[in-house]
């Protein structure tokens, strides 16, 4: 281990998260802690593939996974034509993720199962707000300028303090794409950390937009700097990209998560994001999540599925599996 890498890991050994909800405190600017990164593609897509192959998983194990999976939805909707009852509908069925009689089928009626948080513009916060009423469900906004945020520092970090101001109890930022391509990861780190601070105390989640990154080296840096600048949670995509949340990125970001936690005992979430709307894939990432991070991880605290459309088909799934219409396709999820 370095010397850099003992200092930190000296300054915060002691450190232990004992709940969900604290917070990535950041350490200090060092890019000897990243800058011999070279994550190998080949290496990273063999290493993913393993997870693709052929597993069975008993059927009522993977009803059992798909209900964990709906309680770390970030049910999402960012579109140009969100209105105020498309909001509410999102919030009924974050409150009410599972049709009672499928929940009755599976003896689980009184489980209290509600998706990990509503995810909206800063303008519909309001509206979430009034459709979440008497629940504990977070309301994440997207700030600075989603999804591109090429506007300035100064304009991002107001619409964060807008967004906290307005009731989001979790921000999804964006990074400055333009620094990641330059390899301006200094710039980032300054960026990053104003926009934690101005978080407060709101949850932050940086999304990577990675689809716009052209390199795994220049993904596990961007996650550094991103989690040494205080990240609660770092995201894959905005959703917006042309390539969203893919299994080989997940798979070097969840490294750089482990490794982080090694050097400094601060957990920091996961999100993937963007094009994730089957149920099969959402095992697929949650058995990413079990094998390479471990049980602690597989919860809403620390990670996330960014998703518009995949609560509706593990609701058709689980609907399957107490008819006894389970498909075939969906026997080996892992497949
Ligand atoms: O962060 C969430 C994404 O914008 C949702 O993407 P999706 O509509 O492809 O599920």
């Amino acid at each position: 281990m370095s010397n850099t890498k003992m200092k930190v890991k000296n300054k915060t050994s002691n450190k232990t998260q004992k709940s969900l909800h604290q917070r990535n405190d950041g350490i200090p600017f060092d890019s000897s802690l990243f800058e011999d990164i070279n994550v190998n593609r080949s290496a990273v897509e063999r290493r993913a593939a393993t997870l693709s192959g052929r597993r069975s998983v008993k059927k009522e194990w993977q009803a059992a996974w798909l209900l964990k999976a709906v309680s770390c939805i970030d049910l999402t909707t960012l579109s140009g034509d969100d209105t105020e009852s498309n909001v509410l509908r999102l919030c009924a069925k974050a409150k009410s993720p599972i049709r009672l009689d499928i929940l009755e089928s599976m003896g689980m009626k009184d489980a209290n199962i509600q998706t990990g948080a509503v995810c909206v513009y800063h303008n519909f916060i309001k509206d979430a707000k009034k459709g979440l009423k008497g629940s504990a469900i977070p309301i994440a906004a997207v700030s600075t300028g989603f999804p591109a945020g090429n506007i300035p520092l100064k304009e991002r970090l107001k619409q964060i303090e807008l967004s906290v101001a307005a009731g989001a109890t979790e921000i999804d930022i964006v990074v400055s794409r333009d620094l990641v391509l330059r390899s301006d990861w200094k710039t980032l780190y300054d960026e990053v950390s104003a926009c934690r601070k101005a978080c407060g105390d709101a949850h932050m989640k940086t999304i990577l937009a990675t689809g716009e990154i052209p390199t795994y080296t220049k993904v596990a840096k961007a996650s550094w700097v991103s989690m040494m600048a205080g990240s609660d949670f770092i995201k894959t995509s905005t959703g917006k990209e042309p390539v969203n949340a893919t299994i080989p990125v997940s798979l070097v970001m969840i490294r750089t998560i482990r490794e982080y936690h090694e050097l400094t005992g601060y957990k920091v979430g996961f999100k993937p994001a963007g094009g994730i709307g089957k149920a099969k894939q959402a095992i697929n990432w949650l058995v990413l999540i079990k094998e390479e991070l471990g049980d602690e991880w597989l919860n809403p605290d620390l990670f996330r599925f960014g998703a518009s459309s995949l609560l509706g088909d593990i609701e058709r799934q689980l609907e399957h599996y107490v008819t006894g219409r389970y498909s075939a396709s969906f026997r080996h999820p892992m497949a």
